[in-house]
């Protein structure tokens, strides 16, 4: 049997772990959100082999030398240059050492050896000085470098992502490349130039440190570069691990990131506590995250075996270039001052060595990530719009559809099919038609945001599927279903883009009785809408519409400049007064500019002042015409408007089959 619980017996109101479940304590049951197709790439990438890795460096270098180029060239050469000085004070520091130790270990008196030894002593002291400050100027340089290349690398993104046709957005694919691209890809565009530098720097070391040691003997080398062999392997393959891991495991951090954001969201706060969800957002956060954590925990123990087996193995070689060291001394190849000279050049070519092994792994897994910036850019450039494009026309007698058909890159079924509609110059066109029947579709093609994958969308008789996207767009004003609440004042939000005019502005506000919104704002114009900044506030549903519709309206003032207005569902939130006057200043506004106004509404009785109606149904056109020749067919139309004219009946009256 169920009990009713009273808020009392549940005890505190948060939802600990301890307290009793509102709701079962189970997921949201999502269903896994299909593998992407980047996902096979950087799967082949993660899966390279040591000789792949090797092949790749040259490129990676290449690629990070050409991004540090291109972000500052000042600091690359300067990187250089220091890099170099700090490599050949290396180099001198060594042979100082050398002559020291040889001056140490004369067999002459005592006093005498330190007089003789102070002259290359004073000579190792200042080659310390110098590769200090040539390190120092180096880093510098880098330091500087690296931001820019971020800075760089997150401008090329941004630009990309709202450079590509709308269509992108649809595509679950794009979403991926750029929801990567933008997590890691740019960050890694800069480590992928910090590693190659470092890189550099190591190798400059290297090659210094393995000069002088060849000068004392040349069968040292080879064993050094051996013992770095297996530390070589065990920091790449834990690097390509942890990869893999990142890889697995992207599409459970998306879904955790949308939780996160379902949980802690002001938008989202009021209806996760009306439908108590909390417990099962939780839920599914846990579910996600304890799988997140097994195959973080899995993948620490296999990093650290792999680590341990690597730097063991490189330890017991490491001995082994020492005892071979030991042997020459004994069996008397080298004197004693060479042998003490190598050990100081070993552990320096050792130092070198291992950060150019730490800076190869790093580079290598960061040329990994920022592969996928690359595929991105790649990616984004074929959702360029295509090149060639000629500027919108200035306006058009007659908008004319011919066998448009257009379908969403991730649907089955097109939205709109075999459309043809001719929409003429200053008058008002109301679509309608049930839930998903393509009319923000249409409205969308009309505003040219899409273009249909077949028949043609001409401006008399220019299709505009030729025409440039951002003139076209130019020309046509857009009230959006889903508009965005822009974070900027009252003003901004209706001036946007546009300079300012103080008439043009009147007109707008007025028409869309912004103005009277705006009044009871404590900085009237000047308030901030977004409650995130100080002083901000956050305007009703109805509010943001008013204010879209000026923003519509102030962008279409000049009917010869913006010939095309558009207003999908605009006014969906308003009070009966503020839609009323919407739909009133619609009208007005298409006879005073001359421009076409496109509306889109449920709501039927003020479809009826439109001069042409638009039925859809199913993506296609069932009927078009005036109210009054709508009504007289028994159509899908007049059964909506009938529907809507029955509940304002009172029940008892008999219903009209006329208007
Ligand atoms: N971005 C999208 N990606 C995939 N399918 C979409 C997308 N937008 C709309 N659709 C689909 O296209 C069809 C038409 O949708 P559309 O939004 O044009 O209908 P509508 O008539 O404006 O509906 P409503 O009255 O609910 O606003 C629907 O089946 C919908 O699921």
């Amino acid at each position: 049997m169920r009990t009713t619980r009273s808020p009392e017996d549940r005890g505190p109101q948060t939802p600990d772990d301890t307290a009793a479940p509102a709701t079962p304590d189970h997921g949201l049951d999502l269903p896994e959100l299909a593998p992407p197709k980047w996902n096979r790439h950087g799967a082949a990438v993660a899966g390279a082999s040591w000789f792949r890795i090797a092949r790749r460096m040259p490129a990676l270098v290449v690629q990070a030398a050409v991004l540090a180029w291109q972000s500052g060239r000042r600091d690359v050469v300067t990187t250089l240059l220091f890099n170099l000085g700090s490599g050949a004070a290396t180099a001198w520091a060594l042979i100082a050492t050398t002559s020291v130790l040889t001056e140490l270990f004369a067999e002459v008196p005592t006093p005498d050896r330190v007089w003789a030894a102070l002259p290359s002593l004073a000579l190792l002291a200042l080659a310390l000085v110098l590769r200090g400050c040539c390190g120092a100027l180096a880093g510098r340089a880098q330091a500087r470098l690296v931001p820019k290349v971020v800075l760089a690398a997150e401008r090329r993104l941004l630009r990309d992502a709202t450079s590509v046709e709308l269509r992108a957005f649809d595509d679950s694919d794009f979403h991926d490349h750029l929801y990567r691209s933008h997590t890691r890809g740019c960050d890694e565009a800069g480590a992928l130039v910090r590693q190659a530098t470092d890189l550099l720097t190591a190798m400059v070391g290297i090659v210094a440190a393995a000069g002088v040691l060849t000068a004392l003997h040349p069968a040292l080398v080879p064993l050094l570069l051996l013992a770095m062999v297996p530390q070589w392997w065990g920091a790449a393959a834990s690097a390509r691990m942890r990869y893999r891991m990142i890889l697995a495991f992207t599409e459970g951090s998306r879904r955790k990131y949308m939780l996160e954001q379902l949980m802690t969201a002001r938008e989202s706060a009021a209806e996760v506590r009306s439908f108590t969800m909390e417990r099962r957002l939780l839920a599914e956060f846990d579910r996600v995250a304890r799988r997140e954590l097994d195959i973080h925990l899995g993948l620490a123990t296999r990093q650290s075996a792999v680590r341990l087996a690597g730097d063991t193995a490189s330890g017991l070689v490491t001995a082994g270039v020492f005892a071979v060291l030991a042997v020459l001394l004994v069996q008397g190849v080298v004197p004693i001052a060479v042998a003490g000279a190598a050990v100081v050049a070993v552990r320096v070519a050792q130092g070198a060595l291992s950060n150019a092994l730490y800076s190869v792994t790093r580079l290598y897994e960061s040329g990994l990530y920022f592969s996928d910036f690359v595929a991105f850019q790649n990616e984004a450039r074929t959702r360029l719009p295509r090149p060639g494009l000629v500027p919108a026309p200035a306006g058009f007698e007659e908008i004319n559809l011919r066998n448009v058909t257009f379908g969403y890159p991730s649907s089955e079924a097109p939205a709109l099919k075999d459309v043809n509609l001719t929409l003429r110059r200053g008058r008002t066109v109301a679509l309608v038609g049930e839930n998903g029947s393509g009319k923000s579709t249409l409205a969308k093609l009309l505003s040219g945001l899409y273009t249909p994958q077949q028949g043609s969308v001409r401006w008399d008789g220019t299709d505009l599927a030729g025409v440039d996207g951002v003139s076209l767009r130019e020309r046509i004003s857009v009230i959006a279903q889903d508009h965005t609440h822009w974070p900027l004042t009252a003003r901004g939000n209706t001036v946007m883009s546009s300079a300012e005019c103080p008439d043009r502005f009147a007109r707008a506000s007025t028409a869309a009785r912004a103005d009277a919104v705006v009044s009871g704002f404590r900085d009237g114009w000047d308030t901030l809408l977004d409650k995130r900044f100080a002083h901000g506030v956050e305007p009703s549903g109805g509010q943001w519409q008013r204010l879209a519709a000026a923003r519509s309206f102030y962008r279409g003032d000049d009917g010869a400049e913006v010939p095309l207005l558009i207003a999908d569902e605009p006014t969906a939130a308003m009070d009966a007064r503020a839609e009323h006057g919407f739909f009133t200043s619609v009208h007005a506004h298409a006879r005073r500019t001359g421009a076409t106004v496109v509306l889109i509404t449920h709501r039927l009785a003020s479809v009826r002042m439109a001069d042409h109606i638009v039925v859809l149904d199913k993506g296609r056109v069932v009927a078009q015409g005036s109210h009054a020749e709508l009504m007289s067919e028994n159509g899908l139309y007049r059964e909506l408007w009938e529907l809507q004219a029955s509940a304002y009946r009172p029940p008892s009256a008999p219903r009209s089959r006329t208007p």
